[in-house]
């Protein structure tokens, strides 16, 4: 585990509200887009699912609609529960729905799992075809590779975790958060419904140039008190990244924080 571990310090953002947090998460994308556009003319973003994909709804304002260079974009998913695409649990369906379908990135740029192993709930097949997705990408000169593994490096993915310091579909107590060789993987048990799903592997998410990890309310905040505690029990405490591992918290859900962290 170790060498996934603390290639930056975790760092943290407090925010008064909701609101707040999503106008300072879309200026921080804004700015990455324009650094990574500008120096390869690409933006490699990696999203989850869950709350975040509504704090994403600032990115829909004027001044970034018109801004930002939407067709170097290309769009990944962090973790995808094996549902048919058009299911209501589908991440990839909550993002189109909220906000892919209506900014103008390129669909071919827009990454989802094999839609035939969605329908078919194929877990294992959804994650190998996944995992050759990146690998072809990689071999494009798309997505990057981490120097020191080789792995694939995204510029930046938006992450969240849920009360039981799961992040992507690395859930606590389950083998899939020490799978180290794999790029991609896949659970059938997950705790939290729907059960199968694939998941980035923790090499993968930690090879990341940027991590912003979003967290709001008072429903996690004894998850997020236990990461800024070092508890590696969480799989959210294993967050790192390449350059910067970022938590961007409202007020309840840091409040339990011990003084000091
Ligand atoms: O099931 C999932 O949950 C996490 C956390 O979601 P949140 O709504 O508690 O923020 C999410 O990041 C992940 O992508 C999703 O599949």
């Amino acid at each position: 585990m170790a060498s996934v571990l603390a290639k930056t310090k975790r760092k943290k953002i407090i925010f008064p509200t909701k609101k707040e947090l999503s106008e300072a998460m879309a200026e921080y994308t804004a700015n990455l887009s324009a650094k990574f556009c500008k120096a390869r003319g690409y933006f490699t973003v990696v999203l989850s699912g869950g709350d975040l994909i509504s704090w994403l709804s600032e990115l829909l304002e004027p001044m970034y609609q018109e801004s930002i260079e939407w067709s170097k974009w290309h769009i990944f998913w962090v973790d995808e529960r094996v549902v048919p695409l058009d299911h209501k649990d589908s991440n990839y369906k909550l993002a189109f729905d909220g906000f892919l379908s209506k900014v103008p990135i390129p669909i071919a740029n827009i990454y989802a799992i094999d839609k035939d192993c969605a329908a078919l709930g194929d877990a294992k097949g959804a994650a190998l075809l996944y995992e050759e997705c990146l690998k072809r990408l990689v071999n494009q000169d798309i997505i990057r590779t981490y120097k020191a593994s080789g792995f694939p490096q995204f510029d930046l993915q938006l992450l969240g975790m849920g009360p039981d310091g799961h992040m992507a579909s690395l859930f606590p107590g389950h083998y899939q958060i020490k799978e180290k060789a794999d790029l991609v993987t896949y659970i059938t048990d997950s705790p939290k419904p729907p059960p199968k799903r694939i998941t980035f592997t923790l090499p993968v998410i930690n090879c990341a140039f940027y991590n912003l990890m979003a967290v709001c309310d008072e429903a996690q905040a004894d998850a997020v008190a236990k990461v800024f505690s070092d508890n590696f029990d969480l799989p959210a405490a294993w967050l790192t990244a390449d350059v910067e591992a970022i938590w961007f918290l409202d007020q309840a859900a840091a409040s339990k924080i011990p003084k000091g962290h």
